[in-house]
């Protein structure tokens, strides 16, 4: 009989428990005890949910309090001694790495400012782990016992779990030198730690778990021989001390094609294989198993929000049974569902139509189930017509389909993606901006104090009117000019205050999205995102952000910066459609854009950016063809947007968040971008852009932290930036936008900032 299983659940809970829980025991309201007992009731909670849909290999160990890897790095003790000093409880040493240690200064101890262990991009997703940190003193061994204890929890509620691990490999993969040891090669300490991973399995053997999930998710990615001839040298291990423990290989994310020489002949019990993600993939996976070894079809995808085809789905597994057999098949989701929200029924408010489409984890659990039920020959006939019935209304919905939209997409042509002139040209005709050298700006946003909030929720509950509301705006965008003319920067903005967030606030005035009230999704520690949904071809039906950028420039005579998320970055951070490829979901947001480009430009507003932060993380994770076609349709639907302007229009554009490739900047042929920098203590990173044949802003100073860089500072890395690129190619700014900040500190830092410029500005005047 095939099985059902499911790779892990959302650990959040559907009312976001867990981060009340925890950010109640941050903030000193409730104990430890409280907080332990709130993700005990969600572990409870989820399995009893998986049991009750009838789900057979129920994960356990999916749970944690910050991070998944977090936690195996406490588990193997992989604790640099910056957080050991203090000896905190585990749950307190797992929340200063995480998140850093910050006390202050008491009449017997100094102040403690430790900063966390570094956050990096889980793979292709908006969630983000806790990088491991290795240093040549690293030793490893077991600190508590999590799996096993949770497997036991488990079994407690009469529930048998299938635990699921991070792989050695991939631990140390996705790990890092420590800064005391730059030369390690985290791989190198594979075999240091192999005995713990032992150890943890032969608990685990004893407290009767039957299979243990063991996910190696780096197969997905490019891999050095080192690494991959590491799987042989760590199974192998790992088989031969605790030969009784079957263990299922998970990847995910990706295609394991070019690595599965690395895979073949490992002594594993089975592999997962997403083929969600990359169907192509079966026949290669098959024939790289040996006749004993399970094949795990993870075919209900667990990156998005749609329903699956079920007819399909039961079709690829049949076809996988064909192959290899019944016993040999395991029905599973493409990867764990912590990337999904939790529960569609707690949306009240989307419309019955659309609604009618979606499966959030929940939904997910009851497709693993019917898809498997089917496989099995038993009855669900029912389920699966309904299921045809509304995949093909979502085909052919009004909604999902525009003619118009999709006749505009299918003319693109050079045209629209290239400006007029080249830059040369464009540069002469900008001198109508009458900008300085080294001129000055800001990145769009100023603080959004509670105020904006509090009014913003008056409007949503009707408490005021619109007018009223517009006029509280005004008033906000007025007050961030004046605090511009006080601090003296050169090309304004209007602050942004009317946005609450930067996608969203697209997404709602644009056709084609839908939006959850409670579809949260953990990006990372107790920070959830609620991504817009596109659901259908996406135009514009009206001007989104001229009335305040009118507005704004009515004020004021300096030149205003109109301000735009970008195509790529708005498709990035919502949950894209599956029936449309995210080419032509980009390019369809370009022209939407492109439109609103045109009008704020007919509205008199002369600069002009476009922020793609989100540019970098959709990058395929591997070299080959996706990733070409990638670096060319996202820059160009980047400049589908913006090249509909006249030359004396200066685009903008802004990076954060990313260690970009500046062939890629390049390519987007903006006149100016300014690019997140301040962090970067790598000297050699100041050299990356120097080829940037445009105007470019490297950011000058943290907008995350309070802290005011003096004026000294500021000139040091203005000088050590000059002593690389052209004076009159350089923008002063800091590096991001700055809603996060409180006003007096940011006037603070932009006055020494400006300061700064005028240092350099007389001295080449
Ligand atoms: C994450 S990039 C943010 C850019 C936006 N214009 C802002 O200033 O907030
Ligand atoms: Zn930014």
């Amino acid at each position: 009989m095939v099985l059902s299983s499911v790779l892990g659940f959302p650990r959040i809970g559907a009312k976001r428990e867990l981060k009340k829980a925890t950010e109640s025991y941050w903030a000193g309201k409730s104990s430890v005890e409280d907080l332990l007992k709130v993700g005990k009731e969600l572990r409870a909670h989820n399995w009893k949910l998986q049991k009750d849909a009838g789900v057979d290999l129920i994960a356990s160990n999916d749970f944690s309090y910050y991070d998944q890897i977090l936690d195996a790095s406490l588990l193997f003790n992989v604790i640099p001694e910056r957080y050991q000093k203090y000896s905190l409880p585990q749950i307190d040493t797992l929340f200063a790495m995480g998140r850093g240690l910050q006390r202050p200064a008491t009449d017997s101890t100094p102040a403690v400012d430790v900063p966390a262990l570094e956050m990096v991009k889980w793979f292709d997703s908006n969630y983000h782990y806790v990088r491991p940190t290795f240093s040549h003193s690293t030793t490893f061994k077991l600190n508590g016992q999590k799996p096993v204890d949770e497997y036991l929890e488990a079994k407690e509620l009469g529930i048998e779990t299938r635990p699921v691990l991070i792989g050695p490999v991939s631990y140390l993969v996705l790990g890092k030198a420590d800064k005391d040891s730059l030369d390690l090669e985290p791989i190198s300490l594979l075999e240091k730690l192999l005995p713990v991973y032992a150890e943890v399995l032969q608990k685990l053997l004893d407290a009767g778990a039957k299979s243990i999930q063991i996910d190696e998710p780096v197969l997905v990615l490019d891999l050095d021989e080192k690494v991959k001839a590491a799987f042989k040298t760590a199974y192998s291990v790992l088989a031969e001390k605790v030969p009784a423990a079957k263990l299922i290989l998970a990847t995910y994310f990706g295609d394991v094609r070019p690595n599965l020489d690395a895979v073949k002949g490992l002594p594993v019990a089975g592999v997962h294989f997403d083929f969600v993600r990359v169907p192509e993939q079966l026949d290669a996976a098959v024939e790289a198993l040996s006749a004993e070894q399970i094949l795990s079809v993870g075919i209900i995808d667990g990156r998005n929000i749609w329903k699956a085809d079920l007819n399909k789905a039961v079709k690829f597994v049949e076809s996988a049974i064909a192959k290899v057999g019944k016993e040999r098949v395991i029905v599973a989701t493409s990867s764990s569902l912590l990337h999904t929200p939790v529960d569609l029924e707690n949306e009240t408010k989307l419309d019955a139509e659309i609604k009618d489409w979606f499966a959030f984890a929940t939904q997910k659990l009851s497709e693993v189930v019917i898809v498997t039920k089917a496989v099995n020959g038993e009855d669900v006939k029912a389920e699966l017509e309904a299921n045809a019935k509304s995949i093909s209304a979502r085909a052919s919905s009004s909604i999902t389909n525009d003619a118009a939209v999709q006749k505009r997409v299918a003319e693109l042509g050079e045209k629209d993606t290239k400006r007029a002139s080249a830059f040369a040209a464009r540069l002469e005709a900008q001198k109508s901006l009458n900008l300085p050298l080294f001129p000055t700006t800001t990145i769009g946003s100023f603080p959004q104090t509670k105020e904006i909030r509090v009014q913003r929720q008056k409007l949503n509950k009707g408490e005021i009117t619109a007018e009223q509301y517009e006029k509280f705006i005004e008033k906000e965008i007025q007050d961030a000019i004046k605090f511009q003319e006080e601090v003296g920067l050169d090309v304004y903005v209007h602050g942004e205050p009317e946005r609450n967030d930067m996608v969203q606030y697209f997404g709602e005035q644009l056709k084609g999205f839908a939006f959850t009230q409670n579809g949260w999704v953990q990006s990372y520690g107790s920070r959830y995102v609620r991504p817009p949904i596109i659901v259908g071809d996406v135009s514009r039906p009206s001007p989104m952000t001229v009335k305040e950028s009118k507005y704004a420039q009515s004020v004021s005579p300096k030149p205003m910066k109109g301000m735009l998320t970008g195509p790529v970055t708005i498709l990035r951070w919502s949950f894209p459609r599956n029936d449309v490829s995210q080419k032509v979901q980009a390019q369809q947001l370009a022209f939407a854009l492109r439109d609103e480009v045109n009008d704020l430009e007919a509205a008199g507003v002369t600069v002009i950016q476009v922020d793609e932060p989100a540019i970098r993380e959709g990058l395929p994770l591997r070299e080959g063809e996706e990733r070409s076609a990638y670096v060319q349709w996202a820059p160009e639907s980047f400049r589908i947007a913006t090249s509909g302007v006249k030359d004396s229009t200066q685009i903008h554009s802004h990076f954060c968040y990313s260690d970009l490739d500046p062939a890629h900047i390049k390519a987007l042929d903006a006149d100016v971008v300014s690019i997140e920098f301040s962090k970067k203590d790598d000297s050699n990173y100041i050299q990356n852009f120097s080829d940037y044949p445009n105007h470019i802003g490297l950011g000058l100073f943290d907008i995350h932290s309070p802290r005011v860089p003096p004026q000294s500072e500021f000139e040091k890395r203005i000088a050590d930036i000059l002593a690389v690129y052209p004076k009159e190619n350089l923008w002063i700014n800091p590096d991001c936008g700055l809603k996060t900040r409180q006003w007096d500190e940011c006037r603070k830092q932009l006055t020494n900032m400006v300061n700064a410029a005028k240092v350099f500005r007389e001295k080449y005047a």
